[in-house]
């Protein structure tokens, strides 16, 4: 076996903080949490367990009820058990011959071995009822946010902290919307139970119900110290993680393979992964000393609180102000409500850590939302034309606007060229022409109307977009082409789009022609070239069959044939508008406009031959490329 031969990275200092990772303004609430008192964290339980139950009724009411009823139940029948069983050691324990004795203690033995099965059964069933309400949350919770993560308008994918607040609302969050409802149902649990014992104690000795709270003074505040130190904790490892789960991803990764390969890229991924994990294995280490300490003086105070609690009962005892029978079944009431406040202790535990996982998710929800643009306005179907009146687009966190106050129109039927030299902003414009992005300034609009005014969703719908960075998406040759267009029936055929894009042979001849699942993860998937994939993403575009098409660099890995196919394709149209971005000027000679982009304005536009005869950019790049053929 190849003995892994990694250059060590040098020792991580225990305090080391990579620079990388610095605190994310998605932290914002990690002081408030620190500071958070037991007091507090009581304070927050009704409004958690509101929130949970809403969720639980929306999900299914009478689960929700059924496990609700069927617990408080299962209390009742826990008095009456105790209670039953206090007359029982009351008749066993009273003077008189032993047949005597037994026979009197019968009714009530019947009666506690009834009260016991009931409360058996009826917390199988509650549980039952319990069990059943997660699957449906979670399928609620799930479709909540997918519907959030895909509505959202792509600029908020260049926000830095976005990101990160989908990963936690996706890893953690989202699980934990069916995990708060069964904490609270734990919770409502361990507290039916606490209740049933102490009306139990309180009719057998009330003095023993104020030393209870007490003993369970400690496990409380214990629980919730090592809940918010994990939770504390678990902030700092999200970076660490997502650092460490991107690097892994490109070490075990078929696609990234080759790269990792030819550029011996070993070394260096395996020591940053390393550089990475020995900082979070110390930081983990720090949290497990931590919370064992915690733990242990919980603990330790919690054995001296019982101690204290069963020494109250002797005394009582010895005072001769219980009877032993009393005492007896206050000691097993004792038990069962310190498991039923052990239940609860752990349920508020698990609430209170499970409630700001769960606040993530329903904070990022809430964003997502007011990131989504707002439906309704002026349905659009079609244009005579589009205007840009000094428009700009400045991404956030960056210097210079990548579109700078750019001023043109296009109409019905044109072909528009955008060229300029690599960074000059014509991918950033074609955004802003296919409304991914609202522009930071200037005016678009839609046949004298304000895009603002246009409803979303029809607009987009007239848009058809071949991109230069496209997805292999893990459908069907015949679903990654179809679904370009999936509400309305009319426009060309599958196989239309795919031979107007040179696709259709190609993909007659894949195993299953039309029905080849394109992922290699899949079992019976194929994979394609880098120029059969653009083929067939230009199909998507041709079967969409909008009134807008642009192009970002549709033939980049298109052969000399299938290219000069694909352009001849694009001219055919009359009825629609062209917006086509190439570095291949030969390209674009017959378009109707060209645009050439500098540092995000345009410096010059006009024909082909207007742009040869001016001189400036446009000459010199052509005469750049063209000087390659001719030499
Ligand atoms: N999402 C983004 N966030 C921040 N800056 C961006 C983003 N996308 C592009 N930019 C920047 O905007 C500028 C214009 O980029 P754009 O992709 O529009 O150029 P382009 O002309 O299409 O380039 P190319 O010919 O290389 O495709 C560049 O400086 C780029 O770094």
């Amino acid at each position: 076996m190849e003995q892994t031969t990694v250059r060590q990275p040098p020792p991580a200092d225990e305090d080391d903080v990579l620079p990388e990772l610095g605190s994310p303004a998605w932290l914002h609430h990690v002081d408030t949490f620190a500071a958070t008192s037991f007091w507090s964290v009581a304070r927050r339980l009704p409004a958690i367990v509101r929130e949970a139950l809403s969720l639980a009724w929306q999900a299914n009411k009478r689960d929700t009820s059924a496990a609700i009823g069927l617990n408080i139940f299962a209390g009742v029948a826990t008095t009456f058990g105790l209670l039953a069983t206090s007359t029982v050691l009351t008749e066993l324990f009273a003077a008189g011959p032993t047949p005597d004795r037994i026979k009197a203690a019968v009714p009530a033995l019947v009666a506690a071995a009834v009260a016991v099965s009931m409360r058996g059964g009826l917390t199988i069933a509650a549980g039952w009822a319990q069990a059943r309400i997660t699957p449906q949350i979670n399928y609620a919770v799930e479709l909540r946010l997918f519907g959030a993560t895909t509505a959202v308008g792509l600029a908020a994918f260049d926000d830095p902290g976005f990101a990160e607040e989908m990963d936690r609302a996706k890893e953690r969050g989202m699980t934990e919307a069916a995990s708060i409802v069964n904490s609270s149902v734990d919770l409502f649990t361990g507290l039916v139970r606490v209740a049933a014992t102490a009306a139990a104690i309180a009719v057998i000795e009330p003095i023993l119900l104020p030393c209870l709270i007490v003993a369970a003074i400690p496990s409380a505040i214990t629980a919730v110290r090592m809940a918010r130190r994990e939770y504390l904790a678990m902030i700092a490892y999200i970076s660490r993680r997502r650092r460490m789960w991107l690097l892994g991803s490109i070490m075990a990764n078929r696609h990234t393979a080759a790269e990792v390969r030819s550029y011996q890229m070993r070394d260096f991924l395996l020591g940053e992964y390393s550089r990475v994990m020995q900082i979070q294995t110390g930081a983990e280490m720090r949290l497990i000393r931590a919370q064992t300490g915690t733990r242990t003086l919980g603990a330790a105070f919690g054995g001296f609180a019982s101690l204290a609690l069963y020494a109250v009962l002797g005394w009582l005892l010895v005072d001769g102000a219980i009877p032993l029978a009393a005492a007896a079944t206050a000691l097993l009431a004792l038990q069962a409500a310190q498991m039923g406040l052990n239940t609860a202790v752990y349920a508020t535990n698990q609430l209170y850590e499970d409630a700001l996982y769960y606040g993530d998710f329903r904070d990022f929800v809430d964003r997502a939302r007011e990131r989504a643009p707002e439906p309704g306005g002026r349905p659009v179907s079609g244009f005579e034309e589009i205007r840009l009146d000094r428009v700009s687009l400045h991404y956030p966190d960056t210097d210079a606007p990548a579109v700078d106050e750019v001023s043109l129109t296009l109409r019905k039927g044109q072909v528009i060229a955008l060229v300029g030299e690599n960074g000059s902003g014509k991918s950033s414009l074609a955004k802003l022409l296919s409304g991914l992005y609202q522009p930071t300034g200037g005016r678009i609009s839609w046949d004298g109307a304000d895009i603002g005014e246009l409803d979303p969703d029809s607009r987009a719908a007239q848009v058809a977009v071949i991109t230069q960075d496209w997805w292999k998406f893990p459908f069907t040759a015949h679903q990654n082409i179809a679904v370009g267009r999936r509400e309305r029936g009319d426009g060309p055929s599958v196989t239309d789009a795919a031979g107007a894009a040179l696709a259709h042979e190609m993909i007659e001849k894949l195993p299953k022609g039309y029905a080849t699942l394109l992922n290699r993860q899949f079992k019976d998937g194929h994979d394609l070239s880098g120029g059969e994939w653009q083929r067939l993403v230009a199909a998507r575009g041709f079967y969409r069959d909008a009134p807008l098409l642009i192009c970002d660099e549709p033939s980049s890995a298109l052969d000399a044939r299938a290219e000069h196919a694909m352009f001849q394709q694009l001219r055919r149209r009359p009825d629609r508008t062209v917006v086509l971005i190439t570095h291949r000027l030969a390209n674009v000679r017959h378009a109707d406009q060209i645009y050439v982009l500098h540092h995000g304005r345009i410096v010059q536009h006009g024909t082909h031959d207007d742009l040869v005869g001016a001189g400036g950019l446009y000459q010199e790049l052509f005469h750049l490329q063209a000087s390659g053929y001719l030499a």
